[in-house]
């Protein structure tokens, strides 16, 4: 059985849709995202510290909306502005910013990791910062946790940023436009078959069986 991390909902609707329903249990399990400037290292983080919680085969994923005219924000941040803003704020200021069409990528990282050892993925936490945390008594077990090999798998759509549209999915998707339609337009199929989370979940399925 896989454990999917996630508090949100709308992302399991996703997953399940594209992966087998009854091969996906939902792990509502709020890891620690760390601060960083990419989202690889808060999946990495984060499948290892829910391995750690749940002992069995994570997938946690983590995503993010990088606005080309704000140099990649909110990015990593993008729940925080979600949660500070609202995304009709944060599409306004992307257009403003942009003085014209405000063009983004959603990227998605998927983390998986199941304790066993098998070829993961070149480790993206930083060594410096891991090993002054330990130093700093701010991640005791951060030698133990670092062990623990994770594979990525990373999916990303362009499109760019408008008004409001449509009323399924989740989050940002009302204001995320991909060839002339918002996510919000689309159900969980035709989304997920051009989604950044649709093309992270193509790799990680062509991967899976091989485990
Ligand atoms: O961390 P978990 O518990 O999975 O839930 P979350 O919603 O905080 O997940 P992320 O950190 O990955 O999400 C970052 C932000 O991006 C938004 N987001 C992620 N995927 C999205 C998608 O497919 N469509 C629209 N918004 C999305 C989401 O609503 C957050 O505001």
């Amino acid at each position: 059985m896989l454990n999917y991390v996630t508090t949100n909902a709308g992302k399991v609707r996703e997953v399940r849709e594209y992966l087998d329903d009854g091969a996906v249990t939902q792990l509502d399990f709020d890891y620690a995202e760390i601060q960083a400037p990419t989202l690889e290292p808060i999946a990495v983080r984060g499948a290892r510290e829910a391995y750690r919680h749940a002992g069995e085969p994570i997938l946690v994923d983590d995503a993010g909306l990088f606005v080309d005219a704000l140099d990649g924000f909110p990015g990593p941040y993008t729940a925080y502005a979600e949660e500070k803003l609202g995304i009709e704020r944060v599409s306004r200021l992307a257009r403003e910013a942009a003085e014209g069409p405000a063009r983004a990528a959603f990227r998605c990282v998927l983390a998986y990791c199941d304790g066993d050892d098998f070829e993961a993925s070149p480790d993206p936490v930083d060594r410096g910062d891991r090993a002054a945390a330990a130093a700093a008594g701010e991640d005791a077990d951060a030698g133990a946790e670092d062990d623990l090999p994770v594979k990525l798998f990373e999916g990303v759509v362009r499109g760019r940023l408008v008004d409001p549209r449509g009323d399924e999915g989740f989050g940002y998707d009302p204001v995320f436009e991909h060839e002339g339609t918002t996510f919000a337009e689309m159900g969980p199929a035709k989304k997920n078959a051009v989604s950044h989370r649709g093309r992270a979940l193509e790799k990680f399925a062509e991967w899976y069986p091989s485990r």
